[in-house]
């Protein structure tokens, strides 16, 4: 039988849900103090007016920080310009930061980049910290061992007007990794498996602690991508708990908070007591042998390498037979076929969830000295100008460009069919991106989500192929 959870036992959320709770209210919420609010170019114009309307104003401008991220055009020589009513929400933005004082990496800032590439990279995430943004990939950041998440645009204006936000306590549930990853797959192919294993529902809960050997051993930039595509299983936010390895990413990334040297001693204490228990448990073993993608339409339809793709058997039920056929039919695809050798129209290499550095050397360590395949137009998109400049001085942007990759500035790109950057009709595209819904890179696209090698691979042999028969 399972032990009772100690009394004094406290969970990772535990701490940071007492350490935020600032009052409790009389229809049963809790107010909490927000530490930090990330704006984007989409999600807060409409805020901003519902501030002014209201007559309100930024309550802690300092905490706020401004990003175009979305819309941008990530053209080498961008302007505003961009697609038809973009330009007015970048100029929001813009202005919105400008008459609040809060500060802004705005398109031409040399910093500029996705909201939560950019946000680790400036020290503006810290363990411990309450973080909020209008963006449901929020919970990318939880990877610091911050309670990161994403919240709707009234929310955005509350925060804004209060620095506060008023919720229920959460469920919660941690979920522990244990097991092998064969040599060359990453944390999304590990993401991509976790989400089949459990399914796009399978953590829906507001606070999801990661743990475990498999999570603890990814370095800082792959722990952003697991957590990033835990929304996609349902969790609002993901966290790992501070160790040795987000500390000394704080080290580098947070030199100019104050006390540094305190804090990197406070933040041990985020941890998981032993005893204590979140409502959930979830424990997964692991040994993952293959690349993994996507083959349909959610981020849980996802498919190994050496595998067939799945037909209804005796257990599915009508409506799950509806949806696997509307997934085979919107992508083209059959049961039984395989993703090997499935001929590809286009590669999108970058996103809040794989367009950090090491995604690109990893991209890079497929795609140097080959060609993009002839039928294919594939680009890089880095996740940030200072990944870009970074890359650059590693002298990657020749190894993609020598390939005949388009090599752009930073933006969200074609992760999302709000910019330029889209997906044609009818065509194929592995991205490295974290949602394949309908439509998602561009009405009538198909998408499936890899890992930065696959899409670098896919990009050279034309087709979907396993990285590892190509890397040198
Ligand atoms: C447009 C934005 C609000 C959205 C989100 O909430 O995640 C986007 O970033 C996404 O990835 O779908
Ligand atoms: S890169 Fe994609 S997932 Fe990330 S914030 Fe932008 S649109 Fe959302």
């Amino acid at each position: 039988m399972a032990q009772p959870a100690s009394q004094h036992a406290r969970t990772l959320f535990d701490k940071l849900w007492a350490s935020h709770q600032i009052a409790r209210l009389d229809d049963g919420r809790s107010l909490i103090q927000i530490d930090r609010h990330l704006l984007h170019d989409l999600s807060s114009p409409q805020a901003f007016s519902g501030l002014r309307q209201a007559g309100r104003t930024v309550r802690h401008p300092e905490k706020t920080v401004a990003i175009a991220d979305h819309i941008v055009s990530t053209d080498v020589d961008r302007s505003d310009a961009t697609v038809p009513g973009g330009t007015e929400m970048i100029l929001a933005l813009r202005r919105n930061a400008q008459e609040f004082g809060i500060r802004h990496f705005d398109i031409g800032h040399p910093d500029q980049g996705i909201v939560h590439v950019v946000a680790p990279e400036q020290g503006l995430v810290q363990p411990g910290m309450t973080l909020v943004c209008g963006d449901s990939h929020t919970c990318t950041l939880g990877a610091l061992g911050a309670w990161a998440w994403g919240i709707g645009t009234s929310e955005v204006e509350h925060v804004l007007a209060t620095q506060t936000l008023a919720m229920q306590r959460p469920q919660s549930m941690r979920l522990t990794l244990d097991g092998t990853l064969a040599e060359g797959l990453t944390a999304k192919d590990l993401a991509l498996h976790v989400i089949r294993s459990i399914g796009v529902r399978g953590a829906s809960v507001g606070f999801l602690e990661l743990a475990g050997p498999l999570v603890t051993a990814l370095e800082m930039e792959a722990r952003f991508t697991l957590c990033n595509m835990m929304i996609e299983a349902g969790a609002r936010a993901a966290c790992i708990a501070p160790d040795e390895v987000t500390l000394a990413y704080m080290a580098a990334h947070g030199r100019q908070i104050p006390k540094l040297d305190e804090a990197l001693q406070a933040w041990r204490q985020l941890y998981s007591d032993p005893g204590s228990r979140y409502d959930t448990e979830l424990k997964l073993d692991i040994n993952l042998q293959s690349p993994q993608l996507t083959w349909g339409t959610n981020p849980g339809q996802v498919i190994g390498l050496g595998e067939s793709l799945p037909a209804p058997d005796t257990s599915t039920s009508d409506s799950e037979r509806a949806v696997l056929a509307k997934a085979y039919a919107y992508m083209g695809l059959r049961p039984g076929q395989r993703l090997e050798g499935l001929a590809i129209d286009r590669v999108f290499i970058g996103s809040c969830t794989n367009g950090r550095l090491s995604d690109l050397i990893a991209a890079a360590r497929v795609a140097r000295g080959r060609k993009v395949a002839a039928s294919v137009r594939a680009m890089v998109v880095p996740g940030s100008m200072t990944v870009r400049r970074e890359a650059k001085a590693m002298g990657l942007d020749k190894v993609f460009l020598d390939a005949g990759f388009e090599w752009r500035n930073s933006g969200c790109s074609m992760c999302v069919g709000m910019n330029a950057d889209q997906v044609a009709a009818g065509e194929r595209c592995v991205a490295t991106s974290n949602r394949n819904f309908e439509g998602r890179q561009g009405p009538g696209a198909r998408t499936h989500l890899a890992s930065p090698a696959s899409a670098a691979a896919a990009a050279i042999a034309g087709v979907i192929v396993d990285h590892r028969t190509l890397e040198s």
